[in-house]
């Protein structure tokens, strides 16, 4: 595979996957390997998240974030590594950091009513929380959600392609799965001195899930580290989903597919006092999903670089890294 240096992120039309001719199904394919070998982020179009359904969702959450701290801090659920419901500010600081990220979010998951009584997924994730509030908040973001999650089901099809496997690999692995809706509010600071120096948005990170998801957010900021050390600005046209690949998705195929490290960075000082908001849906895997490495993606020149581990575990791992879990 060439090594390629991207300028801006690939863009892809989803549509050339799931409806195109099968020559357009595997350009797409091979387009996508070619992205995610090299920079590990595409942009694509035809994803099924509409604009009115995003702006109903940005609507929804700009009217949680607006509330007092003390109301938010009701849907905070520590015991459960926040993995549902509120996110107070500074809470969460990237792997291998102390100061905290300058945001604030609220995590959604599968919703508990949908999954049948037989799985038992349905015993193990927590329930949803739901902030009184803003009322209209749970029926939008779980439709963002199952919008979100089919769309991400699409995009494994097309990766189990590449990677040589059957189009549906990931199918039973994601049925059901633990994703993730994390709708986030990049809170305006009127006084930049009176946060840490080194406080960021975001820090760099990788995800730690299969694939992100992620739609166009109210403002600039998110920058992708290239391979050459270079950092990319990246903006998600209005019809476009950027989608990246996780740490979960570089473990299986032992770094055939990167986890690109992304950040947030701060606007001018002059700006610090504005909002951003932006809503990336992690797709997870059911917690027992095996994450060993794929026989296919180890040989002589790229020996193992993974303990083996499930799903579950690395997420476990993971969260306390993260200062979400105890
Ligand atoms: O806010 C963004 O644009 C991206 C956020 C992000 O990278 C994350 O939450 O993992
Ligand atoms: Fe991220």
């Amino acid at each position: 595979m060439k090594e390629i240096l991207f300028d801006e992120i690939p863009s892809l039309d989803l549509a050339d996957f799931t409806s195109g001719s099968p020559e357009k199904k595997a350009a797409f394919v091979r387009k996508l390997g070619e992205a995610y070998n090299n920079i590990g982020f595409v942009a694509i179009k035809n994803h099924g998240l509409g604009q009115e359904l995003q702006d109903k969702l940005y609507a929804s959450i700009k009217k949680f974030f607006a509330l007092p701290d003390e109301v938010k801090a009701k849907y905070e659920r520590p015991t459960i590594g926040f993995q549902r419901g509120y996110t107070g500010k500074g809470k969460e600081h990237a792997k291998g950091r102390n100061t905290g990220d300058l945001k604030e979010f609220y995590h959604v998951g599968q919703e508990l009513s949908t999954i049948p009584d037989s799985d038992p997924v349905k015993e193990e994730y927590p329930a949803n929380v739901w902030p009184e509030e803003v009322p209209e908040f749970k029926d939008i973001a779980n439709e963002a959600y199952r919008t979100l999650e089919n769309a991400g089901r699409n995009m494994l099809k097309a990766i189990a392609l590449y990677l040589g496997l059957d189009e549906n690999y990931f199918e039973d692995k994601v049925a059901y799965g633990n994703s993730i809706l994390r709708e986030i509010h990049y809170f305006p600071i009127e006084n930049p001195d009176s946060v840490p120096a080194d406080a960021v948005r975001a820090a760099e990170h990788g995800d730690i899930n299969l694939i992100t998801l992620l739609m166009g957010a109210s403002a600039d900021g998110l920058q992708v580290l290239r391979k050459d050390g270079k950092w990319i600005p990246i903006t998600a046209l209005p019809d476009q989903l950027v989608v990246n690949v996780g740490d979960m998705l570089d473990r299986l195929t032992n770094k055939k597919l990167k986890s690109t490290i992304h950040r947030v960075v701060n606007p001018p000082r002059e700006l610090m006092h504005t909002s951003r908001y932006s809503i990336p849906f992690f797709m997870h895997p059911r917690s027992e999903m095996d994450l060993t490495c794929l026989d296919s993606c180890v040989d002589e020149q790229n020996p193992k670089q993974f303990e083996d581990a499930t799903a579950g575990e690395f997420l476990e791992e993971r969260l306390r890294e993260l200062g979400l879990r105890k």
